[in-house]
Protein backbone atom coordinates (compact mmCIF):
# COMPACT_ATOMS: atom_id res chain seq x y z
CA UNK A 1 0.00 0.00 0.00
CA UNK A 2 1.22 3.39 -1.10
CA UNK A 3 -0.66 6.71 -0.92
CA UNK A 4 0.02 7.27 -4.81
CA UNK A 5 -3.28 7.06 -6.37
CA UNK A 6 -5.61 8.79 -9.00
CA UNK A 7 -8.28 10.93 -7.55
CA UNK A 8 -10.66 12.56 -10.56
CA UNK A 9 -8.33 11.17 -13.41
CA UNK A 10 -5.23 12.97 -12.31
CA UNK A 11 -2.05 11.13 -10.17
CA UNK A 12 -2.00 12.52 -6.61
CA UNK A 13 1.13 12.38 -4.01
CA UNK A 14 -1.00 11.67 -0.62
CA UNK A 15 -3.19 15.08 -1.20
CA UNK A 16 -0.97 16.75 -4.28
CA UNK A 17 -1.72 16.48 -7.67
CA UNK A 18 1.59 15.19 -9.34
CA UNK A 19 0.85 17.57 -12.16
CA UNK A 20 1.44 20.53 -9.12
CA UNK A 21 4.56 19.12 -8.14
CA UNK A 22 6.28 18.64 -12.05
CA UNK A 23 5.12 22.44 -12.90
CA UNK A 24 6.89 23.88 -9.19
CA UNK A 25 10.11 21.81 -9.67
CA UNK A 26 10.20 20.73 -12.94
CA UNK A 27 11.48 16.84 -14.32
CA UNK A 28 12.54 14.20 -14.01
CA UNK A 29 12.31 15.18 -10.21
CA UNK A 30 12.00 12.06 -7.55
CA UNK A 31 8.89 12.20 -5.54
CA UNK A 32 8.20 10.67 -1.86
CA UNK A 33 5.37 9.73 0.35
CA UNK A 34 6.61 10.41 4.08
CA UNK A 35 2.95 8.79 5.14
CA UNK A 36 4.56 5.45 2.95
CA UNK A 37 7.55 5.66 4.57
CA UNK A 38 6.23 6.24 7.83
CA UNK A 39 3.55 2.84 7.12
CA UNK A 40 6.49 0.49 5.63
CA UNK A 41 8.15 1.21 8.97
CA UNK A 42 5.67 0.68 11.41
CA UNK A 43 4.74 -2.42 9.23
CA UNK A 44 8.23 -3.70 10.22
CA UNK A 45 7.75 -2.22 13.98
CA UNK A 46 4.24 -4.07 14.31
CA UNK A 47 5.26 -7.73 12.97
CA UNK A 48 8.16 -7.69 15.73
CA UNK A 49 6.00 -6.32 17.98
CA UNK A 50 7.01 -7.51 21.51
CA UNK A 51 10.26 -9.35 20.52
CA UNK A 52 12.90 -7.79 21.01
CA UNK A 53 14.23 -6.48 18.15
CA UNK A 54 15.80 -3.40 16.01
CA UNK A 55 15.05 -2.37 12.36
CA UNK A 56 17.82 -0.64 11.04
CA UNK A 57 16.87 0.55 7.42
CA UNK A 58 19.49 0.30 4.80
CA UNK A 59 20.39 3.57 4.00
CA UNK A 60 21.64 2.71 0.73
CA UNK A 61 18.25 2.21 -0.97
CA UNK A 62 17.59 5.76 -0.01
CA UNK A 63 19.75 8.18 1.63
CA UNK A 64 18.37 11.45 1.55
CA UNK A 65 18.64 13.04 5.32
CA UNK A 66 15.13 13.93 4.97
CA UNK A 67 14.20 10.30 4.85
CA UNK A 68 16.71 8.89 7.16
CA UNK A 69 15.13 12.01 9.60
CA UNK A 70 11.38 10.47 9.09
CA UNK A 71 12.86 6.99 9.76
CA UNK A 72 14.74 8.02 13.01
CA UNK A 73 11.56 10.22 14.19
CA UNK A 74 10.20 7.23 14.16
CA UNK A 75 12.81 5.20 16.59
CA UNK A 76 14.64 3.63 13.58
CA UNK A 77 18.05 2.18 13.36
CA UNK A 78 20.37 2.48 10.19
CA UNK A 79 22.16 0.00 8.11
CA UNK A 80 25.51 1.68 6.88
CA UNK A 81 28.03 0.22 4.55
CA UNK A 82 30.33 3.46 4.28
CA UNK A 83 31.64 6.44 6.91
CA UNK A 84 29.35 8.75 3.87
CA UNK A 85 26.36 6.26 5.45
CA UNK A 86 27.45 7.12 8.82
CA UNK A 87 27.94 11.12 8.32
CA UNK A 88 24.24 10.88 6.82
CA UNK A 89 23.17 9.26 9.58
CA UNK A 90 24.14 11.70 12.59
CA UNK A 91 23.23 14.80 10.34
CA UNK A 92 19.41 13.25 9.75
CA UNK A 93 19.39 12.66 13.58
CA UNK A 94 19.97 9.10 13.72
CA UNK A 95 21.34 7.67 17.10
CA UNK A 96 24.83 6.12 16.44
CA UNK A 97 23.92 3.70 18.77
CA UNK A 98 21.34 1.72 16.63
CA UNK A 99 24.08 1.85 13.62
CA UNK A 100 24.91 -1.40 12.30
CA UNK A 101 28.11 -1.64 10.03
CA UNK A 102 28.11 -3.61 7.16
CA UNK A 103 30.26 -4.02 4.13
CA UNK A 104 33.27 -6.01 3.08
CA UNK A 105 35.49 -3.44 3.07
CA UNK A 106 35.77 -0.98 5.68
CA UNK A 107 38.52 0.97 6.05
CA UNK A 108 40.95 1.54 9.15
CA UNK A 109 39.77 5.46 9.41
CA UNK A 110 35.77 4.84 8.75
CA UNK A 111 36.23 2.15 11.88
CA UNK A 112 37.72 4.52 13.65
CA UNK A 113 34.61 7.28 12.93
CA UNK A 114 32.50 4.42 13.85
CA UNK A 115 33.91 3.68 17.21
CA UNK A 116 34.21 6.94 18.01
CA UNK A 117 30.67 7.79 17.92
CA UNK A 118 29.72 4.41 19.02
CA UNK A 119 27.51 2.26 16.78
CA UNK A 120 25.63 -0.72 17.63
CA UNK A 121 27.80 -3.52 16.31
CA UNK A 122 30.22 -3.96 13.14
CA UNK A 123 29.56 -6.92 11.17
CA UNK A 124 32.42 -8.26 10.19
CA UNK A 125 32.70 -10.01 7.10
CA UNK A 126 36.30 -11.57 7.09
CA UNK A 127 39.41 -12.59 9.53
CA UNK A 128 41.53 -9.87 7.97
CA UNK A 129 38.94 -7.13 8.87
CA UNK A 130 38.64 -8.76 12.31
CA UNK A 131 42.23 -8.07 12.98
CA UNK A 132 42.19 -4.86 11.60
CA UNK A 133 39.03 -3.97 14.12
CA UNK A 134 40.78 -4.78 16.95
CA UNK A 135 43.87 -3.03 16.70
CA UNK A 136 41.93 -0.18 15.36
CA UNK A 137 39.89 -0.43 18.75
CA UNK A 138 43.30 -1.36 20.72
CA UNK A 139 44.83 2.10 19.19
CA UNK A 140 41.26 3.76 20.76
CA UNK A 141 41.83 2.06 24.03
CA UNK A 142 38.20 1.03 23.18
CA UNK A 143 36.23 -2.36 22.68
CA UNK A 144 34.58 -3.24 19.14
CA UNK A 145 31.18 -4.79 19.04
CA UNK A 146 30.95 -7.55 16.53
CA UNK A 147 28.44 -9.98 14.91
CA UNK A 148 30.27 -11.95 11.62
CA UNK A 149 28.33 -11.90 8.91
CA UNK A 150 28.29 -15.54 7.85
CA UNK A 151 27.12 -16.68 4.22
CA UNK A 152 25.10 -20.00 4.57
CA UNK A 153 25.20 -21.00 1.41
CA UNK A 154 21.26 -20.67 -0.09
CA UNK A 155 19.87 -19.67 -3.11
CA UNK A 156 17.98 -17.00 -2.45
CA UNK A 157 16.07 -17.16 -5.76
CA UNK A 158 17.04 -13.71 -7.09
CA UNK A 159 18.91 -11.78 -9.77
CA UNK A 160 22.42 -13.10 -10.11
CA UNK A 161 23.63 -9.43 -9.16
CA UNK A 162 21.77 -9.52 -6.28
CA UNK A 163 21.95 -12.21 -4.31
CA UNK A 164 24.78 -12.33 -2.15
CA UNK A 165 24.23 -15.78 0.10
CA UNK A 166 25.89 -18.09 -2.39
CA UNK A 167 29.13 -19.62 -1.70
CA UNK A 168 30.60 -18.17 -4.96
CA UNK A 169 29.51 -14.67 -3.47
CA UNK A 170 31.82 -11.64 -2.26
CA UNK A 171 30.09 -11.61 1.03
CA UNK A 172 30.26 -13.25 4.51
CA UNK A 173 32.32 -16.10 6.49
CA UNK A 174 31.46 -19.60 5.21
CA UNK A 175 29.30 -20.75 8.18
CA UNK A 176 31.46 -24.02 8.07
CA UNK A 177 34.50 -21.93 8.92
CA UNK A 178 32.21 -19.77 11.22
CA UNK A 179 32.94 -21.69 14.64
CA UNK A 180 36.68 -21.05 14.29
CA UNK A 181 36.88 -17.52 13.08
CA UNK A 182 34.44 -17.10 16.28
CA UNK A 183 36.79 -18.21 18.58
CA UNK A 184 39.41 -16.38 16.95
CA UNK A 185 37.24 -13.00 17.70
CA UNK A 186 36.47 -14.50 21.35
CA UNK A 187 40.41 -14.14 21.58
CA UNK A 188 41.01 -10.74 20.29
CA UNK A 189 41.17 -8.70 23.19
CA UNK A 190 39.61 -5.35 22.10
CA UNK A 191 36.66 -7.00 20.34
CA UNK A 192 33.04 -8.05 22.13
CA UNK A 193 30.95 -10.60 20.32
CA UNK A 194 27.56 -9.71 20.14
CA UNK A 195 25.83 -11.41 17.80
CA UNK A 196 25.91 -13.38 13.96
CA UNK A 197 24.79 -11.52 10.78
CA UNK A 198 23.56 -12.57 7.38
CA UNK A 199 22.40 -10.82 3.87
CA UNK A 200 21.08 -12.98 1.40
CA UNK A 201 20.35 -11.23 -1.37
CA UNK A 202 17.36 -8.44 -2.14
CA UNK A 203 13.97 -8.70 -3.85
CA UNK A 204 13.50 -12.29 -2.10
CA UNK A 205 9.82 -12.57 -2.94
CA UNK A 206 9.34 -15.67 -0.72
CA UNK A 207 9.85 -16.70 2.98
CA UNK A 208 11.58 -19.81 2.15
CA UNK A 209 14.74 -18.63 1.95
CA UNK A 210 15.41 -16.68 4.47
CA UNK A 211 13.97 -19.62 6.57
CA UNK A 212 16.78 -21.84 5.03
CA UNK A 213 19.08 -19.45 6.04
CA UNK A 214 17.91 -19.07 9.56
CA UNK A 215 17.80 -22.80 10.09
CA UNK A 216 21.39 -22.96 9.40
CA UNK A 217 22.67 -19.73 11.23
CA UNK A 218 20.74 -21.08 14.58
CA UNK A 219 22.48 -24.19 14.37
CA UNK A 220 25.71 -22.04 14.67
CA UNK A 221 23.93 -20.35 16.87
CA UNK A 222 23.27 -23.33 18.92
CA UNK A 223 27.22 -25.05 18.64
CA UNK A 224 28.63 -21.58 19.57
CA UNK A 225 26.68 -21.86 23.03
CA UNK A 226 27.98 -25.59 23.33
CA UNK A 227 31.07 -23.85 22.95
CA UNK A 228 30.79 -20.73 25.56
CA UNK A 229 30.21 -17.73 22.77
CA UNK A 230 26.16 -16.78 23.72
CA UNK A 231 25.17 -14.37 21.63
CA UNK A 232 22.45 -11.48 22.44
CA UNK A 233 21.27 -10.71 18.69
CA UNK A 234 20.47 -12.20 15.41
CA UNK A 235 20.68 -9.66 12.35
CA UNK A 236 18.77 -10.98 9.36
CA UNK A 237 19.71 -8.44 7.18
CA UNK A 238 17.28 -6.97 4.61
CA UNK A 239 16.06 -8.52 0.96
CA UNK A 240 12.37 -8.69 1.34
CA UNK A 241 11.20 -7.92 -1.96
CA UNK A 242 8.08 -5.70 -3.38
CA UNK A 243 5.71 -5.47 -6.07
CA UNK A 244 7.16 -4.15 -8.87
CA UNK A 245 5.09 -5.96 -11.49
CA UNK A 246 2.90 -8.90 -11.03
CA UNK A 247 5.45 -10.16 -7.94
CA UNK A 248 3.20 -11.43 -4.56
CA UNK A 249 6.17 -11.13 -1.80
CA UNK A 250 5.06 -11.81 1.57
CA UNK A 251 4.13 -8.80 3.84
CA UNK A 252 6.71 -8.33 6.95
CA UNK A 253 4.03 -9.80 8.98
CA UNK A 254 4.17 -13.31 7.65
CA UNK A 255 7.78 -12.61 7.28
CA UNK A 256 8.46 -11.84 11.19
CA UNK A 257 5.85 -14.06 12.70
CA UNK A 258 7.56 -17.28 10.39
CA UNK A 259 11.10 -16.28 11.64
CA UNK A 260 9.80 -15.35 15.03
CA UNK A 261 8.33 -18.58 15.51
CA UNK A 262 11.49 -20.48 14.53
CA UNK A 263 13.42 -18.89 17.61
CA UNK A 264 11.04 -19.87 20.64
CA UNK A 265 12.94 -20.72 23.41
CA UNK A 266 16.04 -18.43 22.18
CA UNK A 267 16.37 -14.93 23.97
CA UNK A 268 17.82 -13.58 20.83
CA UNK A 269 17.24 -10.04 19.93
CA UNK A 270 16.21 -9.72 16.30
CA UNK A 271 17.67 -7.09 14.08
CA UNK A 272 16.52 -6.87 10.71
CA UNK A 273 18.00 -4.16 7.71
CA UNK A 274 14.92 -3.86 5.37
CA UNK A 275 15.93 -1.05 2.31
CA UNK A 276 13.78 -1.66 -0.14
CA UNK A 277 10.54 -2.74 1.49
CA UNK A 278 10.20 0.46 3.48
CA UNK A 279 11.60 2.83 0.35
CA UNK A 280 10.84 1.42 -2.68
CA UNK A 281 6.73 2.28 -2.91
CA UNK A 282 7.52 5.40 -1.16
CA UNK A 283 8.97 6.81 -4.27
CA UNK A 284 8.06 7.68 -7.93
CA UNK A 285 9.76 9.39 -10.53
CA UNK A 286 8.05 12.06 -12.79
CA UNK A 287 9.43 12.32 -16.43
CA UNK A 288 7.96 14.78 -19.29
CA UNK A 289 7.87 12.99 -23.00
CA UNK A 290 9.71 15.36 -25.02
CA UNK A 291 8.94 13.81 -28.27
CA UNK A 292 7.02 10.76 -29.78
CA UNK A 293 9.28 9.24 -32.64
CA UNK A 294 7.48 6.09 -34.25
CA UNK A 295 8.95 4.31 -36.75
CA UNK A 296 8.62 1.43 -39.09
CA UNK A 297 10.32 -0.70 -36.15
CA UNK A 298 9.44 0.51 -33.31
CA UNK A 299 7.50 3.18 -31.38
CA UNK A 300 9.87 5.35 -29.43
CA UNK A 301 8.48 8.15 -26.58
CA UNK A 302 11.72 10.37 -25.73
CA UNK A 303 11.00 11.43 -22.22
CA UNK A 304 13.69 13.53 -20.03
CA UNK A 305 14.41 11.14 -17.53
CA UNK A 306 17.32 8.59 -18.45
CA UNK A 307 19.67 5.61 -17.04
CA UNK A 308 21.73 8.03 -14.96
CA UNK A 309 18.82 9.30 -12.97
CA UNK A 310 17.03 5.62 -12.57
CA UNK A 311 19.80 3.27 -13.33
CA UNK A 312 17.56 -0.40 -12.42
CA UNK A 313 16.05 -1.20 -15.94
CA UNK A 314 19.63 -0.85 -17.39
CA UNK A 315 21.16 -2.32 -15.32
CA UNK A 316 19.04 -5.37 -14.12
CA UNK A 317 16.47 -5.32 -16.57
CA UNK A 318 14.27 -4.47 -14.19
CA UNK A 319 10.78 -3.64 -15.13
CA UNK A 320 9.26 -0.30 -13.15
CA UNK A 321 5.48 0.29 -13.48
CA UNK A 322 5.02 3.77 -15.86
CA UNK A 323 1.53 5.38 -15.78
CA UNK A 324 0.43 8.75 -16.74
CA UNK A 325 -0.17 11.64 -14.51
CA UNK A 326 -3.18 12.07 -16.47
CA UNK A 327 -4.24 9.14 -18.10
CA UNK A 328 -5.78 10.17 -21.82
CA UNK A 329 -9.20 9.11 -22.36
CA UNK A 330 -9.28 9.20 -26.68
CA UNK A 331 -6.32 8.82 -28.81
CA UNK A 332 -4.34 5.91 -30.25
CA UNK A 333 -2.55 3.51 -28.09
CA UNK A 334 0.89 2.34 -28.77
CA UNK A 335 3.15 0.06 -27.55
CA UNK A 336 6.11 2.56 -26.73
CA UNK A 337 9.76 2.02 -25.48
CA UNK A 338 10.73 4.95 -23.23
CA UNK A 339 13.64 5.63 -23.78
CA UNK A 340 16.08 8.76 -22.25
CA UNK A 341 18.46 11.25 -24.04
CA UNK A 342 22.00 8.92 -22.99
CA UNK A 343 23.82 7.86 -25.90
CA UNK A 344 23.31 4.25 -25.14
CA UNK A 345 21.39 1.41 -26.44
CA UNK A 346 20.63 0.27 -22.60
CA UNK A 347 18.82 4.10 -21.57
CA UNK A 348 15.77 2.86 -21.48
CA UNK A 349 12.91 2.97 -18.32
CA UNK A 350 10.23 0.53 -20.08
CA UNK A 351 9.97 -1.17 -22.90
CA UNK A 352 6.78 -1.56 -25.03
CA UNK A 353 4.25 -0.58 -22.68
CA UNK A 354 0.74 0.37 -23.85
CA UNK A 355 0.05 4.08 -23.92
CA UNK A 356 -2.03 6.64 -25.32
CA UNK A 357 0.59 9.31 -25.46
CA UNK A 358 1.47 12.77 -26.86
CA UNK A 359 4.77 15.04 -26.46
CA UNK A 360 4.54 17.05 -23.37
CA UNK A 361 2.94 14.23 -21.38
CA UNK A 362 4.17 13.61 -17.90
CA UNK A 363 4.65 9.91 -16.49
CA UNK A 364 5.21 8.41 -13.20
CA UNK A 365 7.84 5.71 -12.91
CA UNK A 366 6.64 3.79 -9.92
CA UNK A 367 8.72 2.06 -7.33
CA UNK A 368 11.82 4.50 -7.68
CA UNK A 369 12.17 5.51 -3.90
CA UNK A 370 14.53 2.46 -3.11
CA UNK A 371 17.59 2.17 -5.82
CA UNK A 372 16.70 5.15 -7.76
CA UNK A 373 18.17 8.46 -6.79
CA UNK A 374 20.59 6.94 -4.73
CA UNK A 375 22.25 4.93 -7.92
CA UNK A 376 21.90 8.17 -10.06
CA UNK A 377 24.99 9.64 -11.75
CA UNK A 378 26.05 12.78 -13.89
CA UNK A 379 26.56 10.45 -16.70
CA UNK A 380 26.68 12.58 -19.84
CA UNK A 381 26.97 15.25 -17.50
CA UNK A 382 23.06 15.72 -17.05
CA UNK A 383 22.41 17.20 -13.52
CA UNK A 384 20.78 14.99 -10.91
CA UNK A 385 17.03 15.41 -10.27
CA UNK A 386 15.61 17.11 -7.58
CA UNK A 387 13.76 15.14 -4.84
CA UNK A 388 10.90 16.59 -2.85
CA UNK A 389 9.01 14.60 -0.02
CA UNK A 390 4.98 15.19 0.20
CA UNK A 391 3.97 15.41 3.65
CA UNK A 392 -0.30 15.12 3.34
CA UNK A 393 -0.84 18.96 1.85
CA UNK A 394 2.68 19.94 2.17
CA UNK A 395 5.90 19.55 -0.54
CA UNK A 396 9.32 19.77 0.84
CA UNK A 397 11.96 20.37 -1.76
CA UNK A 398 14.41 17.72 -0.08
CA UNK A 399 17.11 18.17 -2.47
CA UNK A 400 17.75 20.73 -5.53
CA UNK A 401 17.77 20.19 -8.74
CA UNK A 402 21.66 20.19 -9.50
CA UNK A 403 23.29 22.66 -12.00
CA UNK A 404 26.02 22.30 -14.06
CA UNK A 405 28.36 24.96 -11.57
CA UNK A 406 27.77 22.27 -9.07
CA UNK A 407 28.93 19.66 -11.40
CA UNK A 408 32.27 21.45 -12.37
CA UNK A 409 32.60 22.68 -8.91
CA UNK A 410 35.26 20.17 -8.03
CA UNK A 411 36.93 19.83 -11.35
CA UNK A 412 40.45 22.28 -12.39
CA UNK A 413 42.17 23.23 -15.51
CA UNK A 414 45.48 22.87 -15.67
CA UNK A 415 47.73 25.95 -15.96
CA UNK A 416 49.39 25.88 -19.77
C1 LIG B 1 24.09 -5.94 4.21
C2 LIG B 1 22.83 -5.46 3.62
N1 LIG B 1 21.80 -5.18 4.43
C3 LIG B 1 20.62 -4.73 3.93
C4 LIG B 1 20.43 -4.55 2.59
C5 LIG B 1 19.10 -4.06 2.13
O1 LIG B 1 18.48 -4.95 1.29
P1 LIG B 1 17.03 -4.69 0.75
O2 LIG B 1 17.01 -3.35 0.13
O3 LIG B 1 16.83 -5.76 -0.24
O4 LIG B 1 16.09 -4.81 1.90
C6 LIG B 1 21.46 -4.85 1.70
C7 LIG B 1 21.27 -4.75 0.24
O5 LIG B 1 20.97 -5.75 -0.40
C8 LIG B 1 22.70 -5.30 2.23
O6 LIG B 1 23.72 -5.57 1.42
N1 LIG C 1 20.65 -1.89 -6.20
C1 LIG C 1 19.88 -3.07 -6.28
C2 LIG C 1 19.87 -3.91 -5.08
C3 LIG C 1 21.18 -4.15 -4.48
C4 LIG C 1 20.99 -4.25 -3.04
C5 LIG C 1 22.21 -3.87 -2.28
N2 LIG C 1 22.89 -4.99 -1.69
C6 LIG C 1 18.52 -2.82 -6.88
O1 LIG C 1 18.22 -1.78 -7.32
O2 LIG C 1 17.71 -3.68 -6.98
Amino acid sequence: MDYFNYLDGQLFAENVPVERIAAEFGTPCYVYSRATFERHYKAYDNALGDHPHLICYAVKANSNIAVLNVLAKLGSGFDIVSIGELERVLAAGGEPSKVVFSGVGKQAHEMRRALEVGVHCFNVESEAELYRLNDVAAEMGLIAPISLRVNPDVDAGTHPYISTGLKENKFGIDIQRAPDVYALAKGLKNLAIKGVDCHIGSQLTEVRPFLDALDRVLVLVDSLKEKGIELNHLDLGGGLGVRYNQETPPEPSEYASEIIAKLKGRTLTLIMEPGRSIAANAGIMLTRVEFLKCTEHRDFAVIDGAMNDLLRPALYSAWQDIIPAVPRATGEKRHYDLVGPVCETGDFLGKDRELILEAGDLLAVRSAGAYGFAMSSNYNSRNRPAEVMVDGDNVHLIRRRETIADQIALEKIIAE
